[in-house]
């Protein structure tokens, strides 16, 4: 009888590379933070998971793991029971924080069904419901971006500023990986700027769907102005403003969904925004919404009250970008093609080198749990560069200014 209790939970923090990408936020910085969970069952089953890099998380999932001993890695109650306890209670300056709580719980549970997952020979896809698509298509997500990190040579991408240069951009995405649908990180450059490279998108790749996300960037009176140019040209329009009453006042004035992962966060989020019809299509992000449990459980409250689904993403590697692409192969309204950041990135984690996107979409890995097992000199090194690189968070305004000193974060900014 194969025993799935939990011997072990450890978490390693990585940084691997990542290039000069621009965001109302700032710009990246050269290291993007991270961490892979690993959890350990009596047998000697190790389940991965990968999740965000910031101190404040990786000190709550070293804090929990002690409590996890003993825990079957099917009890997601036990977790989510045991998180609430050291989160909220037991650990001072993190209550409060209600997304802190969901973003331990995630990057636990992922590791848990991985575990549970390779103990008993069953893909993560299949305890997650089964696999209703054959791959799951990814969108190309564009970032205007600088030449290269400040006071480093230029990278291979070079700066994309310029409604030719995002094309450009575009182009080698879809060339290289098959991307369908396209996204546009927006909220940096003017407004009408933005839209220009918008329509020099639509005008190279007719059939393409566009998305466009200024990150709460704009005032509510800019994307009034800006509606006409957009109908017609976006599939949804993602986070234009702040908040859900801001956002409602434009979703109010148009037919082109609105899209968000900034204001509908948690299951709370989720009444005030059906009240107001402020986003009719959520992102979901098993990184922040409590797992991959949690994320079909938002994907079914979609279902029930007609929101579209899309699926977000961060600066992430392997293990993350498998995470994604079983929950997404078991989640029937997903129907819109979803982001990653992973193209952007070089490095990786898992055994077996990079994923390659087909026709932009990906299989599901092959093999039990999630089907990506650990490279462990990759997890030394790029653990190094977090112990190298000199930083604990992520702080893409400290970075915006050494290329513009005085630049100073502002939301809306346009
Ligand atoms: O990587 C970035 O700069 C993005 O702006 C990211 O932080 C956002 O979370 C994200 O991609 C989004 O869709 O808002
Ligand atoms: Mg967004």
């Amino acid at each position: 009888m194969t025993d799935l209790r939990i011997a072990d939970c450890r978490i390693t923090p990585i940084a691997f590379y990542d290039p000069p990408l621009l965001n109302n936020g700032g710009c990246h910085q050269p290291f993007a933070l991270r961490s892979v969970i690993e959890v350990e069952t009596e047998d000697g089953v190790i389940g991965l998971g990968e999740s965000y890099g910031t101190r404040s998380l990786i000190d709550a999932v070293a804090a929990l793991a002690p409590d996890l001993r003993g825990m079957a890695v099917t009890d997601l109650n036990g977790l989510w029971a045991r998180a609430r306890t050291r989160v909220q209670g037991g650990m001072p300056g993190y209550t409060g924080d209600e997304r802190l709580l969901p973003r331990v719980v995630s990057a636990v549970e992922v590791a848990m069904w991985d575990a549970l997952g390779k103990a008993t020979g069953q893909r993560v896809v299949d305890l997650l419901g089964g696999q209703v698509r054959e791959t799951v298509p990814f969108s190309a997500y564009l970032f205007y971006k600088f030449a290269g990190h400040a006071g480093q040579p230029a990278d291979d991408w070079g700066e994309v500023l310029s409604p030719e240069r995002l094309v450009d951009e575009a182009r080698r995405f879809i060339e290289t990986h098959g991307f369908r649908a396209i996204k546009l990180k927006a909220g940096i450059l003017p407004p009408e700027e933005e839209v220009a490279g918008l329509e020099a998108l639509r005008a190279a790749f007719p059939e393409a769907p566009l998305r466009i996300d200024p990150n709460g960037g704009w005032h509510v009176h800019t994307a009034l102005d800006l509606l006409p140019r957009l109908e017609g040209l976006v599939e949804y329009l993602e986070d234009p403003t702040v908040g859900i009453d801001g956002n409602a006042v434009i979703q109010a004035r148009t037919d082109v969904p609105l899209a968000t992962n900034m204001y509908v966060v948690a299951q709370s989020h989720l009444p005030p925004n059906m009240a107001q019809d402020a986003f009719r299509v959520i992102l979901s992000d098993h990184h922040y919404w409590g797992g991959l449990k949690a994320s079909r459980d938002l994907a079914e409250i979609c279902r029930i009250w007609g929101l579209g689904l899309s699926m977000h993403s961060n600066s992430h590697l392997g293990i993350s970008l498998a995470a994604m692409t079983h929950l997404a192969a078991a989640t029937p309204n997903l129907t819109y093609d979803c982001d990653t950041h992973y193209p952007w990135q070089v490095d990786e984690v898992v055994e077996g080198g990079r994923f390659e996107f087909r026709d932009g979409s990906l299989s599901v890995p092959e093999g039990p749990g999630l089907g990506v097992t650990l490279d462990r000199d990759a997890l030394a090194r790029l653990h190094q560069n977090y112990l190298d690189c000199g930083y604990t968070h992520r702080d893409d305004e400290s970075e915006m200014q050494k290329h513009q000193p005085g630049w100073r974060f502002q939301r809306p900014r346009y």
